[in-house]
């Protein structure tokens, strides 16, 4: 049973208003899930790095305005990924800490969620003008691919599509936006940074992809019985647990081709501190694939290899200089 499941039955069960409180709490900090808005603040980390590492200005106040703004709309997609869940069943008897299940009130939930969306975009917009327009644009951009994934009527994470809008948003859509950000105004008069972006913002993406792909394992037969075909019900748990190491190559690979190119410091191979959290999941899920009270946890070790990486190469760039400069002394 997973521990939203184990707080669940004992809140059901009762057993004392103490009990209870804790209960509610543990289902609360589970709702609210802090670490997952570590994908949020990734794509301007990087964009940070980089910047520090070619020599190019900060602008601190920008990238303090991107990181707020990008996790109130990541509270957006996920406020209003409950409710819409909660519009088609899914999350009804599966998940105790939808954010719907524990207040009973979608309405205010939705307007919560709409209010995160409308003070997360001002805040760009605010970012934008003090940049670029193409700033806005871009995170429209995500914020439409968030609606599409699980928004009506198109639902596409019901269609096993998620992790391609996810990569897409996360990786050359947001590190875009983050780099064109964090420019003197009128640096990115020259259109939209697409090549800096891929470079920067595929591997990265590809872990953040990896938790969205390893959150649906534990929940896999509610997803098939409500009609939700998520890559793991599509693959079966067994063939998608196989996927989970190519996942991780492939995000480290594209950080170390431009190492090994020669484009980036040797410091930047600082992003394979978040392997032994990505063993431990490629061991976890190739073991217990099929359990699903078991692997409820596989989301956060993808998320704790998705963070440590992501960490290690915007570190490992911007320190790239520094330590070449020191080794020269
Ligand atoms: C809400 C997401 C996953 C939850 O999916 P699921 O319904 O399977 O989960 P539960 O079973 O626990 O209910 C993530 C979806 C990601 C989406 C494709 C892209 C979102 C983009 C963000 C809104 C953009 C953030 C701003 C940017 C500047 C960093
Ligand atoms: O609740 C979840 O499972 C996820 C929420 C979320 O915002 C996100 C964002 C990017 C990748 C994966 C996920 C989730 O899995």
């Amino acid at each position: 049973m997973s521990e939203p499941q184990v707080v669940a039955s004992r809140y059901a069960a009762g057993g004392g208003a103490a009990s209870e409180a804790s209960s509610r709490g543990r289902l609360w900090r589970a709702a609210v899930k802090w670490p997952m808005y570590a994908v949020a603040v990734m794509p301007v980390l990087l964009a940070a790095g980089w910047r520090l590492g070619q020599g190019l200005g900060l602008r601190l106040e920008q990238l303090l305005l991107f990181l707020l703004a990008a996790v109130l709309l990541l509270a957006w997609e996920n406020l209003a990924n409950d409710v819409f869940d909660a519009d088609t069943g899914v999350d009804t008897h599966g998940k105790p800490h939808s954010v719907v299940n524990l207040t009973g009130r979608r309405d205010r939930v939705l307007a919560l969620a709409n209010g995160c969306l409308v003070v997360g975009l001002a805040l760009m917009a605010l970012v934008a003008l003090r940049s670029s327009a193409v700033v806005l644009l871009l995170v429209l951009l995500c914020c439409g691919l968030g609606y599409l994934y699980q928004g009506p009527p198109f639902r596409l994470g019901y269609r096993g599509l998620g992790e391609p809008l996810c990569w897409l948003a996360f990786g050359p859509c947001a590190t875009a936006a983050a780099l064109l950000a964090l420019a003197p105004a009128g640096e990115g008069a020259g259109g939209v940074p697409w090549g800096a972006a891929l470079l920067l913002g595929s591997g990265p993406a590809l872990a953040t992809t990896l938790v969205l792909f390893c959150s649906h394992f534990h929940q896999v037969e509610e997803d098939a019985a409500h009609g939700k075909r998520s890559p793991v019900v599509r693959l079966g748990t067994q063939r998608a647990a196989g996927l989970v190491p190519w996942f991780v190559a492939a995000a480290l690979a594209l950080q170390w081709a431009p190492v090994l190119l020669g484009w980036w410091p040797l410091t930047a191979l600082l992003g394979a501190i978040g392997l032994p959290p990505a063993r431990a999941l490629i061991r976890l899920l190739g073991e217990e694939h099929h359990q699903p009270e078991r692997i409820v946890g596989s989301k956060f070790l993808a998320l704790r290899f998705q963070a440590f990486n992501g960490l290690g190469l915007a570190c490992g760039l911007a320190l790239g200089p520094w330590l070449t400069a020191l080794a020269g002394r």
